[in-house]
């Protein structure tokens, strides 16, 4: 197949891409596409290279090898993928000054794909007031106004870097929920960063782990379901189970062992033990072992 033409049907295409500041490492080589219509999670540990690789994506910072984002390089044509691509900048960007409603009108002024209708049902939602001042806001009722100023832009690829950072858990759920029901549609990708796995793996269509700049795991949730399977062993079993290679182990009270197997059949790990499909949080855990030896 013509590799130009098959990289234009993904809306993100990343090959090799290294990036390094001084003497760190943050994108090692990484490699990934992102297709249209989905949800993708990018999630790793502290410092593993995510919001490196949302800059590179957005063309907010010079790197080595290969991407298209929306068949575009970041580095040469961003201004031209900014009315396609929207994200969260830093949090401090809206000055202390500014009024909700004017923040709103701003928008709508400068960007063509601003609804303000939804902006508006985004806030209805929150203790925000159309003439509240950003300073006599809490900090997670500035993320609210920047959260509904984003979601209300009708771009193709969102970006959102660890969205709910500071949020309380209602609105974090609640700000999901509407994720899902307001804003995403076949036309639309989305790609998040998180730390909070359990919050998110729900609304992914795909999850990408990252660890010291590359990317570990990548496949559809519903292919991480069939991949995947943990069981739990008596001690007499357990040498059995070993025998399959699992890729992760720990021991339970009682001389109980759990293991986590890739690409075993369940029905063979079932002869064994009780077997359950792992959340993603597990997984995450037994990807990322020794992250921090
Ligand atoms: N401007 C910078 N100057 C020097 N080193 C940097 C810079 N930005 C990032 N790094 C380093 O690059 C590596 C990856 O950082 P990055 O911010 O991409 O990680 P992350 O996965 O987003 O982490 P976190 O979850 O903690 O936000 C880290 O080791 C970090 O120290």
């Amino acid at each position: 197949m013509n590799t130009a033409i098959a990289m234009d049907d993904h809306v993100v295409t990343a090959r090799d891409l290294r990036k390094t500041y001084r003497s760190t490492v943050a994108l090692d080589g990484a490699r990934f596409d992102i297709g249209a219509g989905r949800i993708v999670g990018l999630i790793g540990p502290n410092g593993a290279g995510k919001t490196t690789a949302l800059k590179a994506m957005l063309g907010l910072t010079p790197f080595d090898g290969e991407l298209r984002v929306l068949g575009k390089d970041p580095r040469t044509r961003r201004d031209e993928l900014m009315n396609d691509v929207c994200f969260i900048a830093d949090v401090a960007v809206l000055p202390r000054w500014i009024r909700v409603k004017e923040a709103i009108d701003f928008v709508a002024g400068v960007h063509p794909r601003f609804d303000r209708a939804r902006c508006e049902r985004f806030l209805a939602n929150t203790q925000l007031k159309p003439r509240q001042r950003v300073r006599e806001l809490s900090k997670g009722m500035i993320v609210q106004l920047h959260l509904a100023l984003v979601m209300a832009i009708d771009a193709r690829l969102l970006v959102l870097d660890e969205p709910t950072l500071g949020l309380d858990i209602l609105y974090r759920k609640q700000f999901y929920q509407r994720l899902l029901e307001d804003y995403f549609d076949e036309q639309k990708t989305i790609v998040i960063t998180t730390h909070q796995v359990e919050e998110v793996e729900h609304i992914l269509t795909d999850v990408m782990f990252i660890r010291a700049g590359k990317i570990v795991l990548d496949a559809p949730m519903d292919a991480v379901g069939e991949r995947f399977v943990e069981l739990m062993v008596d001690a007499d079993r357990a040498e059995q189970a070993r025998s399959l290679g699992p890729v992760d182990e720990r021991a339970l009270p009682f001389g109980k062992t759990v293991m986590l197997f890739d690409g075993v059949p369940q029905a063979q790990l079932a002869r064994l033990g009780e077997t359950r499909t792992p959340g993603l949080a597990d997984l995450f855990v037994a990807t990322m072992k020794g992250t921090y030896a």
